[in-house]
């Protein structure tokens, strides 16, 4: 499916199952709303579902990966061949999210939209649209053509989950540096200050981050990128990664599967999705509350609550895992409680 097709794919939850969901969980043997959230999550993925009983019971996590030109700038604390090398521990299922996932119940899936690495590992989805984008302080990051070219690879994937019978994706990242689009993007979508959406992210020092803070500022400056325009501002201050992310959003949400999302980075993609069909965000939970502090402002801005405070700034789709047991309890409950018909009340 095109961008144009999958838009207008992506409709409007199921009304009449949500009211019939609403209803049923007031039945259910407890005081009304007292299982609160999980309960907002049970109707939302009814919704999504169109039926009162709805599943979570495949799961999937897209570690899409990609690398930064505006890594050279000296935005992380971390080296650009951190993202390669990450990506190998992936496949020996020896980093966090493989950990978290194995408990989740969740398949891992490694796409390379845009990483340096030039070994084809197996393992990894190559979808690489180009090696690493173009240092966004110089100039824009992507052309628009790219950008379309890397949501369309997370749109096949969201596709390929759907064949496979997946029924909730979280999203997950890797590319170093790529805190630093996701605080460009956020301030230019949601007209707020860099410096006060630019965090620490791998854990630059208190004494660098003024200048990661200039470089998010040139960078916007140098581009200019259109805020009404989604697209524009993923092309100019945007990741391969963060615009594939986009398109695994776009392609589950037309698919009608739950979308779990991360930290700030997938928050990033979260945001754009929104921007570009507003009716995504009504397949989206928000998982964690990120450290990263454009996170917050990311969140409030797509309309979503994070489920777990841990003060956790990883990325990878650790948190969107660690939340997917909540959204199975919510459909174990509406499922497996009695009613107080049950009981003869
Ligand atoms: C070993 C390691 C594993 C990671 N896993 C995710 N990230 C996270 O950190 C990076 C973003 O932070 P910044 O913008 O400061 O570079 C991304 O790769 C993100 O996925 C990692 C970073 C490192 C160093
Ligand atoms: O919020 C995140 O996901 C995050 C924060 C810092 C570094 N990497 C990821």
């Amino acid at each position: 499916m095109m961008l144009m097709t999958v838009k207008g794919k992506i409709a409007e939850l199921d009304a009449a199952a949500m009211t019939a969901a609403r209803e049923r969980w007031d039945q259910l043997t407890k005081p009304l709303g007292a299982l609160g959230k999980l309960e907002e999550i049970g109707v939302k993925l009814s919704g999504i579902q169109g039926t009162v009983y709805p599943s979570v019971a495949r799961r999937a996590v897209v570690v899409m990966c990609g690398d930064h030109g505006v890594a050279a700038e000296g935005v992380s604390a971390y080296p650009a061949d951190v993202t390669g090398l990450m990506m190998q521990n992936f496949l020996k299922q020896k980093a966090a999210i493989n950990v978290l996932a194995a408990q989740a119940g969740a398949e891992v899936l490694i796409v390379d939209v845009g990483s340096r690495v030039e070994e084809k590992w197996d393992g990894v989805l190559h979808r690489k649209v180009k090696a690493g984008t173009d240092n966004m302080a110089q100039g824009p990051a992507m052309t628009r053509d790219e950008v379309l070219q890397a949501i369309q690879v997370g749109v096949e994937v969201a596709d390929d989950l759907k064949a496979r019978g997946v029924e909730v994706v979280a999203l997950g990242e890797m590319g170093i540096g790529n805190t630093t689009p996701s605080a460009a993007m956020a301030s230019v979508l949601i007209g707020y200050p860099v410096a006060a959406l630019t965090g620490y992210g791998t854990g630059i020092t208190v004494e660098e981050k003024p200048r990661k803070i200039a470089v998010i500022e040139k960078a916007i400056e140098v581009n200019r990128p259109d805020p009404a325009d989604p697209l524009d501002v993923l092309a100019k201050v945007g990741g391969l990664e963060i615009a594939g992310l986009v398109g695994v959003i776009l392609g589950a949400a037309a698919n009608k599967m739950a979308v779990v999302v991360d930290g700030v980075i997938a928050g990033a993609a979260a945001l754009a999705a929104c921007r570009i069909e507003s009716n995504a965000g009504c397949y989206l939970f928000a998982s964690h509350l990120s450290q990263e502090p454009a996170h917050a402002v990311m969140l409030q801005e797509i309309g979503l609550s994070p489920l777990l405070t841990l003060d956790m700034r990883l990325g990878e789709g650790t948190g969107a895992v660690l939340a997917m047991p909540l959204l199975e309890a919510a459909t174990r409950l509406v499922a497996e409680m009695a009613t107080f018909a049950d009981l003869g009340l």
